[in-house]
């Protein structure tokens, strides 16, 4: 239990990313007692069980009133990623628009010709609840994802409405594969998203080998994921996607860097940054900060440790094929990445690239977020911390909810 008065209860690890950890397989299962790693290593067994657990819900209900005026998904933290995921599915042809609504209940406008999807991987969220539940009063046509059992669960048979139980075994962000899968059957219910049985066996066959090539035993000269933390140990990384598929993946690795190992993360859209972030790269973290490096030094053994530098991550799709029908041309896309490699090049900021691969939206996705997802845990475990336990999100549900007898 933390002491909500002392800020820093709870709160141990090295400030110092130590290397030797990650090949020390013991310390390291030690470090994360919760199993976040045996979490992470089951996306792929997690698209198969909730595709599994999806197709036995009859959501026809949901097309039978047609076409809905628009969706919305509602949901937060994780539970709020498969809104973009969704939409990124449904690709920007979608006839419908695809809303994410990250706070309580839903937006003023929804009423009967909608269709509300309310996520939560608790399945006791407020956001999700309060959701589900403005959902039913306004005739909306609901949908529900999360954990058999929950509150969630009853106010969905409250409403008739169809919900998908998804088990919860590992805290929400641990869960994103379980989750989406749902989600994206409520979207091909819908007529929105093409969602093809094999493209869901083929995503869920890549995130096993991805966890297979990031497993804890692998050392870091092997495994991408060990190798992508200890690159980004020390800095502020920036991590940016060049599509809008890149950019849910970059968005998602700024959540569990966040979350996972408690870095401070810019995260979003290339296109977006090249406006006004990318003066990132001149400042105090970025080419200010490697003007004063030894150029001769062996750029692996940073001697000046005290300076924060930042760290690149560039997330790249490629485009699946020439006919996509995107409104921005891959080759735009594919310019705008190359620049601002050549960016961050000539200020010395490093930069680590990770492209896309995979037939299907969906396995183009997970190809881009499986390492980082254990990337955010090694780089946990180099500093020593639990990447599971976050007293300071346990301390800041404690402060910002209201007691037993109501007084906050
Ligand atoms: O999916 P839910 O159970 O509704 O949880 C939603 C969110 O709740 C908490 O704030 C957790 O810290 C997040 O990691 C989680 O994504």
């Amino acid at each position: 239990m933390v002491d909500p008065l002392t800020g820093s209860s709870g709160v141990n690890g090295h400030r110092i990313a130590d290397e030797s950890l990650l090949n020390d397989e013991k310390t390291m299962l030690g470090n994360d007692p919760g199993g976040m790693l045996r979490a992470t290593a089951s996306a792929g067994a997690q698209v198969r069980e909730s595709a599994a657990l999806a197709a036995e819900v009859d959501l026809s209900m949901l097309a039978d009133e047609g076409r809905p005026r628009a969706v919305v998904v509602a949901g937060i933290g994780t539970a709020g990623l498969t809104g973009s995921i969704l939409s990124t599915v449904a690709g920007p042809r979608c006839p419908v628009p695809i809303i994410g609504h990250r706070s309580a209940g839903v937006p003023g406008w929804v009423g009967a010709a909608d269709v509300v999807i309310a996520v939560s991987a608790s399945g006791r969220s407020p956001e999700a609840l309060a959701a589900a539940e403005a959902a039913h009063r306004r005739g909306a046509r609901l949908v529900a994802i999360g954990n058999p059992g929950s509150e969630l669960e009853a106010l969905a048979e409250r409403a008739r409405a169809p919900f998908i139980g998804v088990p919860r075994r590992a805290p929400a962000r641990a869960t994103l594969w379980g989750l989406t899968i749902p989600v994206l059957f409520a979207g091909r219910a819908l007529g929105l998203a093409k969602l093809a049985e094999a493209d869901i066996a083929e995503t869920a066959i890549r995130l096993d080998a991805d966890a297979e090539r990031c497993r804890v035993g692998a050392d870091s000269f092997v495994n991408p994921a060990k190798a992508l933390a200890l690159g980004l140990a020390g800095s502020v990384p920036i991590v940016w996607g060049s599509s809008p598929l890149a950019t849910v993946a970059a968005r998602r690795f700024g959540d569990t860097l966040a979350a996972n190992a408690r870095y401070p993360v810019m995260a979003g859209a290339l296109g977006e940054a090249g406006r006004g972030r990318v003066g990132l790269l001149d400042g105090v973290f970025g080419g200010l900060a490697e003007t004063s490096r030894d150029i001769f030094a062996d750029p692996d053994e940073d001697a000046d440790e005290a300076t924060t530098r930042l760290r690149l991550v560039l997330f790249r799709d490629g485009g699946l094929n020439p006919e996509d029908d995107a409104d921005e041309p891959v080759a735009v896309e594919e310019r705008r990445a190359d620049a601002i490699q050549t960016l961050a090049d000539r200020r010395g900021v490093r930069c680590d690239v990770l492209t896309a691969e995979g037939g299907s939206t969906l396995e183009r996705l997970a190809s881009l977020v499986a390492v980082p997802d254990f990337a955010s845990l090694y780089l946990a475990l180099a500093h020593g911390l639990d990447p599971m336990a976050v007293p300071a999100i346990s301390e800041m549900k404690e402060l910002s909810n209201p007691g037993p007898d109501g007084i906050q």
